[in-house]
């Protein structure tokens, strides 16, 4: 690609390879998950998330789509159970959306897309730090949850405030006082399947835990999603939508459910 990675028809997900070989390597994300064909497997845990509202640091635009982040320098906001082994902390979340409604997820469900996927990160606490954690097998727990249209979601509603304040590439924000367990659906039940980052650099890195129970969106909080912008301020307009990756091959890798 003549210049940076993106999701535009120069330089979307198609021509990734080009500078991220990994791009068409063994495990990659997202996929489809095909329910019919994903084992229940009776040995997985339950998810338990104990997060520290006190954690939440910024909100930042990073011109493929924006990220609430978190301090991760103890073990106050973390991910355990599920199909991990030991302790992983919370990084950060951000999100992938559509144009329009009929897509914007990433992960695929029967092949049925949702406008919008949340992702909440977190690294491997067995290593030093998420930098030296981002390119470990091992080394990344992503939780994705789908959002559907629906009514209005409340918990969404205090970072869909704050997207005026980073509107264009670059800006950030305090954000603080948010407790990321808000943004659950009621049942914890998932998929988990053995994957990679989804953008760029591709590592393959990452347990995908997705959870089978979306939140609610409505068509108003979509609009705020579509709002921002690719671009850095005083350059062209480009809408930030349509910031997701097709599901890619599972390659013989098998997805697990934690319920029946
Ligand atoms: C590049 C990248 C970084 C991080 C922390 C997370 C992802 S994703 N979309 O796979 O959750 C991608
Ligand atoms: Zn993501």
């Amino acid at each position: 690609m003549s210049h940076g990675w993106g999701y535009g028809t120069s330089n979307g997900p198609d021509r990734w390879a080009e500078d991220y070989p990994i791009a068409n390597g063994p495990r990659q994300s997202p996929i489809n998950i095909v329910s019919k064909e994903a084992q229940y497997d009776p040995s997985l845990k339950r998810l338990k998330l104990q997060y520290d509202p006190s954690n939440a640091k910024g909100i930042l635009n990073n011109g493929h789509s924006f990220q609430v982040d978190f301090v991760d320098d103890t073990d106050s906001s973390t991910l355990t159970g599920g199909p991990i082994s030991g302790t992983y902390r919370l990084r950060q979340f951000h999100f992938h959306w559509g144009a329009s409604d009929e897509r914007g997820s990433e992960h695929t469900i029967n092949g049925v897309r949702f406008p919008c996927e949340l992702h909440l990160v977190h690294w491997n606490t067995k290593y030093p730090s998420f930098g030296e954690a981002a390119d470990k097998p091992d080394g990344l727990a992503v939780i994705g949850i789908f959002l559907k249209i629906g009514a209005a979601n409340p918990r969404l509603q205090k970072v869909l405030d704050a997207l005026a304040s980073i509107k264009t590439k670059g800006k950030q924000t305090t954000f603080s006082n948010f407790d990321a367990k808000t943004l659950l659906p009621f049942s914890l039940d998932y998929w988990t399947y053995d994957g990679s980052l989804t953008t760029p650099p591709l590592l393959e890195s990452v347990t995908w835990i997705v959870l089978r129970e979306p939140i609610s969106v409505s068509p108003a909080q979509m609009a705020k999603f579509r709002s921002l912008l690719f671009n850095g301020e005083g350059e062209a307009a480009c809408c930030m939508v349509d910031n997701f990756r097709p599901p890619q091959l599972l390659k013989g890798r098998k997805v697990r459910a934690s319920f029946k």
